[in-house]
């Protein structure tokens, strides 16, 4: 019997919760490494039941489970690129951090999933400080959105200015790469991103897509980043590959449901 997968291919790890609707969380992460070419492993953190609408129900995994399941992958498959989405509590963010801490894993992507495009917080305050002091520090490249940004940069956000300005601020705290993501801003900075990496800002700059099946969108990117960083791409060109991939998934939004549907990472047309 051959085997599909060989030795060379390029593994990531996601650690994230899980959406029922499919379309944000681990299952848009594993889809999109998926569709780029990279072998994809998980640690699963809490099951939101979520649809289109919103979320109605979140349990978290004890940290235990989660560090198990990162020790599962590491110490037989391994991986090449990790990326963090939701966390939910301060105890999974702190056995999260040691962990990387421990390891030192240099591709790590913090997707600091703290409050959603429309405002609603998901994770607790104790949570947003430890994410913030222990973890974010650790990450190659933070990806916080607008709402994200602000909490972690203490700045309000309006302006692209204010976005430049915080992705500086934030950097000052981690000394790693921030992309500030505009998919919630307004005008014409409504999907502007803005990277900074303590030596290079640049402004990440598609025409905005007129949609409302934006569901998944940060996760995609940031699982696209991973699985770019996984393949061997430098950090910015792997952001910038990503951010190309998240606007052709914006383009291919499922209109599923009755809210906002999820971006189409995969090319379901056939
Ligand atoms: N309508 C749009 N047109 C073009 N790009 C967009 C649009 N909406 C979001 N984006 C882009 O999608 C990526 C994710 O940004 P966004 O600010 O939506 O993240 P998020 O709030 O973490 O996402 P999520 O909705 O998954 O929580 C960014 O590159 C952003 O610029
Ligand atoms: C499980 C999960 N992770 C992240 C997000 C943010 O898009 C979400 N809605 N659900």
């Amino acid at each position: 019997m051959t085997s599909i997968a060989s030795p060379t291919i390029p593994i990531a790890l996601t650690i994230a919760g899980s959406d029922s609707c499919g379309g944000a969380g681990m299952q848009a992460d594993l889809r999109t490494f998926a569709v780029h070419r990279v072998h994809g492993t998980c640690a699963v953190t809490c099951i939101t039941a979520q649809n289109t609408l919103g979320v109605t129900r979140v349990d978290a995994l004890p940290p235990e489970a989660v560090v198990a399941q990162i020790d599962a992958v590491a110490d037989d498959i391994g991986f090449d690129a990790v990326k963090t989405g939701m966390l939910l509590d301060r105890a999974i963010v702190a056995a999260v951090a040691e962990k990387a801490r421990q390891a030192g894993w240099s591709k790590l992507v913090v997707d600091p999933v703290m409050v959603s495009r429309t405002g609603a917080q998901l994770i607790d305050d104790e949570a947003v400080a430890t994410l913030k002091n222990h973890l974010l520090p650790l990450g190659a490249i933070a990806t916080p959105n607008r709402y994200e940004a602000q909490i972690l940069s203490g700045l309000a956000i309006e302006t692209l200015d204010d976005m430049k300005a915080a992705a500086e601020k934030i950097h000052h705290h981690t000394r790693h790469a921030v992309l500030v993501k505009g998919g919630a801003m307004s005008g014409n900075c409504h999907g502007v991103d803005v990277w900074f990496d303590g030596d290079r800002l640049e402004v990440l700059q598609t025409t905005a897509v007129n949609t409302r099946h934006t569901h998944g969108t940060g996760c995609t990117l940031s699982a696209a980043i991973t699985a770019n960083l996984a393949r061997g791409n430098d950090p910015l060109s792997a952001v910038k590959a990503a951010k190309q991939y998240v606007t052709e998934a914006l383009h291919r939004g499922l209109n599923i449901g009755n809210g906002q549907g999820p971006v189409g990472q995969g090319d379901f047309r056939f």
